[in-house]
């Protein structure tokens, strides 16, 4: 199993709290897209063993494509790689692009998900984090995606400034009326260098409360929980078989291929980081020069990411892996550190494996921090 992720760097418009890479100048829109068909037929042998099971098309804003465009990428992975059969094909779209023509087109695609940034239903929320779209247009895209795609995620934010208990409530009400089967909601993070942060620092707006966030953690687990939604990812929740494919085999460690500016790849030995630069992406890819700075992962960095990644999710932590993967030394120094925070009812052990329980849930980065390892290898 293993997937290829493809960014496409363009928004209309910048979102306040949002460091992810992007640039509102569409002026390269077309350059771009050659580039990435190029690094994916460029980098085709470092897969040459792999059979592609997902492809998401991420962002940034992939739905600024139109559908040739899109077509034409997806194209280049069928051409390029060995694809399964029925592959998940994702597409993050955001709502002001979806207008019933756009999706109408979207569902003759190869695409067969669809990740809508809603964010939040009302005005209030979409002006504060200056989103594109509007409330109205939040609602109605979804209404008209559900007429072509069954496999719908929706994105949400909590916590932020100004978003009381109920209109939160409410926004996760509208998503289960709506009867989307994935959503994937986020704690506002307030960033460095981001309008959000400038904006908290000279007291424009209220700063972001954790203990808001944490309320309103627990109130998405409960209501989702409630409505059939197994939450098998701190950040992510989906009705069986609904899972997403792409992100789970992220958290499961399996392989990626990151293609595009500031994408990132991982064939469980190394990752790779692409070049966080429009111009100088186009730039190298044109001189058939891959822009990708790689580090090679150390026994303790695979350790890391798997205690990291494995207590988000409800698989969690395998003991046996950890026995087998990385030996003796670890598994009883991850003994030693887990022991207290199983006392404390953080974490607890089922069928030999490490689970972060609900009480330790909104914690779980921070718990996954203290069982890591600085220098064993
Ligand atoms: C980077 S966006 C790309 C997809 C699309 N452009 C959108 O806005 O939905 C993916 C997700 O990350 C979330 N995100 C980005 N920065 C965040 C932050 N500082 N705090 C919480 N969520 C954030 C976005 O809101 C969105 O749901
Ligand atoms: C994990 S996705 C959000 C989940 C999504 N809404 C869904 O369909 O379930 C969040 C963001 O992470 C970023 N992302 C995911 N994989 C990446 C990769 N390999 N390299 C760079 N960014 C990546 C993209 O910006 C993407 O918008
Ligand atoms: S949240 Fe999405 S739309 Fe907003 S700036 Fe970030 S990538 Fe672009």
């Amino acid at each position: 199993m293993s997937g290829i992720y493809i960014h496409i760097p363009f928004c209309k418009q910048a979102c306040h709290y949002c460091d992810f890479h992007f640039s509102t100048n569409m002026g390269k829109k077309e350059a771009m897209v050659l580039a990435l068909i190029k690094e994916l037929e460029l980098r085709k042998d470092e897969f040459k063993e792999e059979v592609v099971q997902t492809i998401y098309l991420g962002g940034g804003t992939p739905s600024v494509l139109n559908t040739a465009e899109i077509d034409q990428i997806i194209e280049a992975v069928y051409s390029n790689y060995t694809v399964l059969g029925a592959p998940e094909i994702t597409l993050e779209a955001n709502p002001d692009d979806l207008s019933k023509e756009k999706i109408e087109e979207l569902a003759k695609s190869p695409i067969n998900r669809l990740s809508i940034g809603i964010q939040s239903f009302f005005e209030e929320d979409l002006k504060m984090m200056n989103r594109a779209h509007n409330s109205k247009e939040a609602e109605d895209c979804i209404v008209l995606a559900k007429n072509y795609f069954d496999n719908i995620s929706i994105d949400l934010i909590y916590g932020i400034p100004g978003m009381n208990n109920d209109r939160w409530i409410s926004n996760i009400e509208k998503a289960l009326d709506y009867g989307v089967p994935h959503i994937s909601s986020y704690a506002l993070t307030v960033e460095p260098k981001t309008a959000l942060k400038a904006f908290i620092d000279k007291g424009l707006i209220p700063t972001v409360d954790d203990e808001l966030a944490e309320v309103h953690f627990h109130i998405l687990v409960e209501k989702l929980e409630a409505a059939g939604f197994i939450n098998y990812e701190i950040s992510n929740f989906g009705k069986p078989g609904y899972f997403s494919r792409n992100n789970t085999a992220y958290w499961q460690g399996k392989k990626y291929l990151g293609i595009g500016p500031s994408a990132h790849s991982y064939d469980v030995i190394r990752r790779g980081w692409n070049i966080n630069n429009n111009a100088k992406y186009i730039k190298a890819i044109a001189q058939n020069e891959l822009p990708i700075e790689v580090e090679v992962l150390s026994k303790t960095d695979r350790y890391n990411e798997y205690i990291m990644t494995g207590l988000r999710t409800i698989w969690g932590v395998s003991l046996e892996r950890i026995k087998t993967e990385f030996g003796q030394k670890f598994y009883a120094y991850l003994a030693q550190q887990a022991h207290k925070k199983i006392e404390d009812g953080l974490l607890y052990i089922e069928k030999d494996h490490l689970l972060v329980s609900k009480k330790g849930k909104f914690l779980s980065d921070g718990i996954a921090a203290d069982l890591f390892l600085v220098n064993l290898s």
